[in-house]
This record gives C-alpha cells, structure tokens and sequence, in this order.
C-alpha cells in the first residue's frame, strides 16, 4: 500500500475535484459521511456523550459536518471550535452555517478560556488539525491537546492525531493527540510507523473517500506498507523438478567463543526459509556444535580455534551471510577486511560486520553492489552516525543506500527496508520479538532467500515480512515474554503456508442451521 504525503493528498484532492466536477466541500461531506458511519455503526444510537474539538481549517470542517450526522440521528453531542486562528477554511464556514441551521451553537475556545469538563466514560472526536499542520501549536492549544489526552476519555482523531505532522518530526511531544483510532482519509500516513510517532496511535483505519484512483495509481510514493498482498507477488513457488541445487548454498560465516548460538540460529533460519544447501563457517570451538545442533548442516571451520582468523573456503556458496556472534578481535577485524576485499559473492551482513564497517569505513567501497545491511537502531547510529529524528535518519540511511549502492533494513517495529529513494514498511512482527537472536534469524532467511535465487530487494522486503509473520503466528502459543528466536524459526513453515490461507469467512445463517 502506498503511502502518500501531504502535499500528494493534497493535489489529489484538487484533481478528483476538477475530474469529477464536484465542489470541495462535496468532498468533505463524503469524508464527514464515511466518519458518521463508521460512528454509527458501532455506536447504535447510545446517549454516550460526544465531545467533537474542531479547529478552523478542513479538519475543523469534517468535524463540524460530522456533527450534524449526529445530531441528525439524536446523539449526545457538544461541539467546541478550538479557535487558533481567524484565517477559517470556506469548507468549514459552510459547514459550520448548515450546523447553525440545526440549532447547534458550539462553544468558541480561545486563548484564556476555561478547559471543558469531560467524563473519562466520553467520546472524544479530534478535529483540531489534519495534514495541514505546519508549525508548533500555540501552548494555549498545546494545553487543550493535554487536557484532552488526561481525560481518560476514547479519543477518536479524523485523519491524523492533532499535533502530530504529515511529513516531519515534532518538535515538542506535548503538542500532540494521543489517539485510540484514527480514522485516516485515503492513505495511512507514515508518521503512524515510525519509533518517534507510532506510539501515539493505538489503532488505524482508512476511509475511502474516493479520491481519483488513476491518479492514486500512477503516483509514485517515497514509502509503501508492505502486507500479505505485496508480498504474494514476490513469492518463488517451488518447481516439480527442482534439486537442491535448484536452491542455492547459503554459507553463514561468524561466531566466536560463547556465541555460537548466533551462527545456529542464522543458520537454521536460511535452512527453514528454504535453501538447497546450507554451510556453516566457524572457529574450532563451533564444529561439534553446529554438527550436532543442526544435522543438515555442513560445516566448515577456520584455522581460529575461539574466533575466525582466516575466512578462506574452497566452495562457491551462491551468497554469504556474516557477521553474527562473530566479535572484534584485531584477528577477526584483519580477515574480515581482507575477505571483503576479495569477496565478489552476495553478502548480507549483520552484528559484529557491522560493528566493523563502522569503525572502518574505509571497507564499505568493497561491498558487492546490493549487499544487505541488517543494523538494529545502534548498530545503525554507528554506522551513518546520530540523527535529530526519525525523518532525518530516513534521510540519512537514504543518502548512505545510494552511496554505497547497498540495501538497509532498518529494524524496529516497523523494519523499513531503505533502497536509495525509497522505503518499504513492514506490518508484521510484535514486540515479543524484541529478544536476543531474532536477528541472527533474520539475517539467516535474507540469506537463504538470496541463495534461492529472490533480488536483493524481493529478499529484503519478503524476508523481514517473513520473519514479522513467523513472530506473530508464535507468540499466540507462547505469549510475549516466552517468544524466543527458535519459535521464530519454528514458525517459519507456517508464515509460508498462511501467505496462501485464505481470511476466515464469517459463518452464514444457513451454514450454522444445517451443522
Ligand atoms: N483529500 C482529503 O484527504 C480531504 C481532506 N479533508 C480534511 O482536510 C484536512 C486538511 O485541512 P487544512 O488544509 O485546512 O488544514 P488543517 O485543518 O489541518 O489545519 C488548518 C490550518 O491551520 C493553519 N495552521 C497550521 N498549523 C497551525 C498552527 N500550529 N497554529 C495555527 N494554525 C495553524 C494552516 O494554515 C492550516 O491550513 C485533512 O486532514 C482532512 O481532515 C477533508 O475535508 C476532505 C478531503
Ligand atoms: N517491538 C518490536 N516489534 C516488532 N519487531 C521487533 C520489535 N523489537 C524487535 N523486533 C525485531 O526483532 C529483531 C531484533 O534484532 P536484533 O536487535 O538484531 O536482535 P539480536 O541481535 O539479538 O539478534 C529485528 O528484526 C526487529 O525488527
Ligand atoms: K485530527
């Protein structure tokens, strides 16, 4: 799903207006109609209260129009305009004359006005502003936006939380709404994703408002959502013929004293995502480890008997994934550097390769072109350095991609896989994945994906898909705290068979009669 930015909105808006014939406030009277009836739908008519906060924008505006939803159908409501600026929207004046017509006179807040009183058993509905924030709110309205979020009450945001901006990162946290749901027109925003801001969405919906579709589709976007249904495309079905051969040979390379569990982990995960073929290159310590922890495995070791010392092999892997549990000796730093130097294979590299091409930028020149760098947020900072907030890291890992011709995976919550310009958004995965090893399993899959033939990109975006699915199928059976990184393994099989599942159907009446 593509996610658009503000000012995309924006020219969509004008041109479904000019295509259609339509007059603006027709289009906002489709928004405030799809808002009413998601309302009402659930709502049934309680005499719950609704406290609707507009602002004097077209934000502002759907709120209004959608109080006269309500109003029409005999709900509870009181309306307040948070009054911020004398420059009001034409949509909203209509808007708020037709609300008149019916006798609703809402309450104009300004700067020293005393904060209504709201039940923590209420509703409130955030209309204060939409994408057109661009700048901190006033604290008078930074105040009211606080009020609001310490009421306890369910506070529903049209469009966007209040305060939270489309295409940048805030300046002050408490400027901003913290929503239960969202109901967002067209397309989620990005900002709904990202570490700094996901946290003040709790749900999120979109509504069709039918902006133009040929637009929508011909518009390329900086950022996409990736769900089952992008990821459907990308998947390699297995041939009638095919051979292990057919498959690929992953060679994982790292380890060290104590951490060979890393390289079982890695190594296990390219078995389990499907590799022809998988080997193992470790130190000594490693041999009777990974012979015996994994049987389908071969392995290799290196002249270290703790660390690796001299990653030499005399087989052609078809990709090579390297780095975890592998440590920083000056030892293990020297054949690193000298491997890459030589090494005309595809890489994917994680952890402690990470650790190394940060202290020795000097080595990034010798990535093979599309090389997959996996760095959790730390290992990220090392390597392109600090940013001031989640946009300028995007930008920053952006500018890195094209500088060294290689893919990111930035993970987190939401893993976004950075290719130069442009970013692809993860949905799946869960906090109980927030656990020692489920990286190694990751670099693991985007390793065995890349042997069976995936792009660099396709493994990239369908592995971490993977790896979030197989996380979130696991942790029904083990709860967050138990997830470990082999139940992420474990359930890789089934993160396979549910991309071809279809969603559950509900039961229909005659169904039920005749069981
Ligand atoms: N195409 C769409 O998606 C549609 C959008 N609509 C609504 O229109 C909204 C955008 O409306 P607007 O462009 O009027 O903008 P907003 O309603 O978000 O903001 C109102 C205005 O306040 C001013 N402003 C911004 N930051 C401020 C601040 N900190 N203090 C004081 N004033 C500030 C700006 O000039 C801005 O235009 C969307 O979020 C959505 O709710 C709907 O009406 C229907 C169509
Ligand atoms: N809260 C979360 N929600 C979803 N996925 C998460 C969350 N926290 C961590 N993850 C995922 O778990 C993995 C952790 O990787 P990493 O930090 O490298 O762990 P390790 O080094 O122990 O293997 C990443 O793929 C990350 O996206
Ligand atoms: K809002």
């Amino acid at each position: 799903m593509k996610l658009y930015s503000a000012k995309q909105i924006y020219k969509a808006d004008q041109i479904s207006i000019k295509k259609e014939e339509i007059e603006s406030n027709e289009l906002m009277e489709r928004a405030a109609l799809q808002l009413f009836n998601w309302m009402h739908l659930r709502m049934q008519g309680a005499q719950v209260k609704i406290h609707l906060f507009c602002g004097i924008g077209n934000n502002g505006g759907d709120g209004i129009a959608l109080a006269r939803h309500l109003v029409d159908h005999g709900y509870n409501i009181e309306v307040y305009v948070v009054n911020y600026s004398e420059k009001r929207s034409k949509d909203f004046l209509i808007n708020l004359d037709r609300l008149k017509d019916r006798k609703v006179w809402p309450s104009f807040m300004n700067s020293d006005d005393q904060l209504p009183e709201i039940g923590r058993d209420d509703i409130i509905v955030d209309g204060i502003f939409g994408i057109g924030l661009n700048r901190t709110p006033d604290a008078w309205v930074a105040k009211v936006i606080q009020h609001l979020n310490n009421s306890q009450a369910f506070i529903l945001s049209i469009d966007i939380p209040s305060g939270l901006f489309t295409d940048q990162g805030p300046d002050d946290f408490d400027t901003i709404i913290q929503s239960n749901y969202v109901l967002s027109f067209q397309t989620p925003k990005l900002v709904f994703f990202l570490p700094e801001t996901g946290g003040f969405i709790e749900q999120w919906e979109v509504l069709d408002i039918g902006l133009d579709p040929e637009y929508l589709m011909q518009t390329e976007t900086e950022y996409e959502l990736i769900g089952k249904n992008e990821v459907l495309t990308l998947y390699k079905p297995r041939e009638k013929y095919g051979h292990k051969g057919t498959y690929g040979h992953s060679l994982i390379a790292g380890g060290s004293y104590g951490k060979m569990g890393s390289v079982c982990l890695s190594s296990k995960a390219a078995l389990y995502a499907g590799s022809g073929l998988v080997t193992s290159f470790v130190p000594k310590i490693g041999y009777s480890i990974l012979q015996t922890a994994l049987p389908e495995i071969m392995v290799m070791t290196d002249a270290g008997d703790n660390e690796l010392t001299d990653i030499k092999f005399d087989i052609e892997p078809s990709v090579v994934g390297i780095g975890m549990g592998m440590g920083t000796s000056d030892a293990t730093v020297k054949t690193f550097s000298e491997f890459l130097k030589h090494n005309k294979l595809p890489l994917v590299i994680d952890a402690d390769g990470l650790n190394i091409l940060s202290k020795n930028k000097e080595l990034l020149k010798y990535l093979p072109d599309n090389t997959i760098l996996t760095p959790h947020p730390k290992e990220l900072e090392r390597l392109i350095g600090s940013w001031k907030d989640d946009f300028e890291k995007l930008k920053m890992v952006k500018a890195f991609s094209k500088k060294y011709n290689c893919l990111v995976v930035v993970k987190g919550a939401h893993t976004i896989v950075v290719n130069k310009e442009k970013g692809y958004l993860n949905t799946t995965g869960n906090p109980g994945m927030a656990t020692a090893g489920t990286g190694d399993v990751l670099t693991g899959i985007l390793t065995g994906l890349l042997a069976q033939g995936y792009s660099a990109l396709d493994a990239a975006i369908f592995g971490v898909y993977l790896h979030g699915r197989s996380g979130d199928i696991a942790v029904e059976s083990t709860g967050f705290q138990s997830l470990t990184a082999s139940h992420v393994i474990e359930n890789l099989a089934n993160a396979y068979l549910d991309l071809f599942k279809m969603p559950e159907q509900p039961v229909t009446e005659e169904e039920n009669q005749s069981n």
